[in-house]
């Protein structure tokens, strides 16, 4: 490795400088100055899923590295990126976690509000994969009914007991999006959430849809319609960020700023999980083992207080406040309009998963808990 290996990073991933800086010079950029005419002298790029990562950014530029510090990944023309021999990588699985810990207190709030139980509910999960394995998973291990839809994972054999789209709006009364944006293929994601989805769903009787998915993979009309209806939606992502629709935040039950990933396990596990692989692609094997960078970096962890009768709903509301951030993404958007979806993105205060948390104050949930510290 040179000792001027040139590293850019966008200035809103954590802990870049404390692992990046182990392996060239690092240049902190804020995501809306990343350019081509800034990555002139740039080796690697390391970027979030707001940076399209294409011909345009990177022609002529010496990039032949590019790292995103997310799960998702289609904001990266791969095909340009490999028939220019440029390595891209991506931190599968990450903030999983944080996101199943999002649903759960989504679920939780929609269950208080509508006056029903965990165990008046039947689960649908579009997309297992990383997240919504983990999802199924706690559902299963909480004694909820959950019913999967991965058409993919069905055609591979890798899931063998997948139901259609059809059945979950016909058996289930919450459905969870975990799918990738995807606008080609079999089993594009594209606005297939729409009209003809929405009209299956019948919401005589409390249905909850949750999105923290991709904006895209939902018909921003369709879910206004059907909103209008009477259904409950809810979205962390939104058709057109950073440019929401401010008609569609106004009918959500609720609705944040695409942080359902947002925790600082999350953000810990995509920078290190970038850092390793740029340091095998750049040939170096002494790289510092997570747990280590782990104690080092993450503070202590965080004390939620649970009251004596706290039920599993108040429990998950409490280890994550979705309320809270509901509010915080309507009154920025009140004060900024449109810029408001961003500005509550930049300076959001990353939570804890449920392993960077002490729970005190009701012991029957020890068990729960090391299960969770697990997921
Ligand atoms: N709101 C947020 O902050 C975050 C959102 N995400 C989004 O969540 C998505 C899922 O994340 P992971 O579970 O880690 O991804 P993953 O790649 O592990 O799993 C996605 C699953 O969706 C399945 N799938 C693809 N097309 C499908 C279709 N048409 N119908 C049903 N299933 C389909 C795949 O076969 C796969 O099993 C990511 O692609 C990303 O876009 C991820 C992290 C944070
Ligand atoms: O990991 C993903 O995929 C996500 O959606 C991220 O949580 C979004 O985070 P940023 O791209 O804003 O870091």
């Amino acid at each position: 490795m040179s000792s001027c290996y040139k590293i850019t990073v966008d200035k809103a991933i954590p802990f870049a400088e404390q692992l990046f800086g182990e392996l060239g010079e690092v240049t902190l950029v804020p995501a809306d100055s990343i350019c081509n005419a800034g990555l002139k002298q740039t080796d690697a790029l390391i970027i979030r899923s707001v940076t399209q990562v294409d011909e345009s950014l990177l022609k002529n530029t010496p990039v032949s590295f590019v790292g995103s510090a997310t799960i998702g990944t289609e904001h990266l023309d791969k095909d340009w990126l490999e028939s220019q021999s440029i390595h891209w990588c991506a931190s599968p699985g990450c903030n999983a976690v944080a996101v199943v810990q999002y649903v759960m207190s989504a679920i939780s709030y929609w269950l208080n509000a509508r006056q029903l139980t965990l165990d008046d509910i039947c689960v649908g999960i579009v997309g297992y994969g990383a997240i919504g394995s983990r999802l199924a998973k706690l559902l299963s291990y909480l004694g909820i009914e959950s019913l999967l839809c991965d058409p993919p994972k069905q055609a591979t054999g890798e899931l063998v007991n997948s139901h259609s789209l059809e059945q979950l709006t016909e058996q289930c009364n919450v459905i969870s999006f975990h799918t990738p944006l995807t606008k080609s293929g079999p089993h594009a994601t594209y606005q297939f959430i729409n009209h003809e989805f929405f009209n299956r769903v019948d919401c005589q009787i409390p249905k909850l849809i949750i999105n923290a998915a991709r904006g895209n993979i939902l018909d921003n009309e369709a879910a206004i319609k059907w909103c209008d209806k009477g259904g409950d939606l809810m979205l962390d992502v939104w058709p057109n960020e950073p440019a929401i629709d401010d008609s569609l935040l106004s009918k959500v039950m609720l609705g944040t700023s695409h942080i359902a990933g947002y925790s600082l396990e999350g953000k810990f596990n995509a920078s290190y999980q970038i850092y390793r692989q740029l340091a095998q692609v750049l040939g170096k094997t002494n790289i510092v083992s997570l747990e280590k960078l782990e104690r080092e970096l993450l503070p202590e962890p965080s004390l939620v207080t649970l009251g004596s009768g706290t039920s599993l709903t108040s429990l998950f509301l409490s280890s994550y406040d979705i309320i809270s951030d509901y509010q915080i993404l309507k009154e920025v958007y009140q004060q900024k309009g449109a810029s408001g979806f961003k500005f509550a993105r930049e300076f959001y205060n990353f939570g804890r998963e449920f392993k960077g948390q002490q729970w005190s104050g009701k012991s029957a949930f020890t068990e729960l808990k090391s299960f969770l510290d697990n997921l």
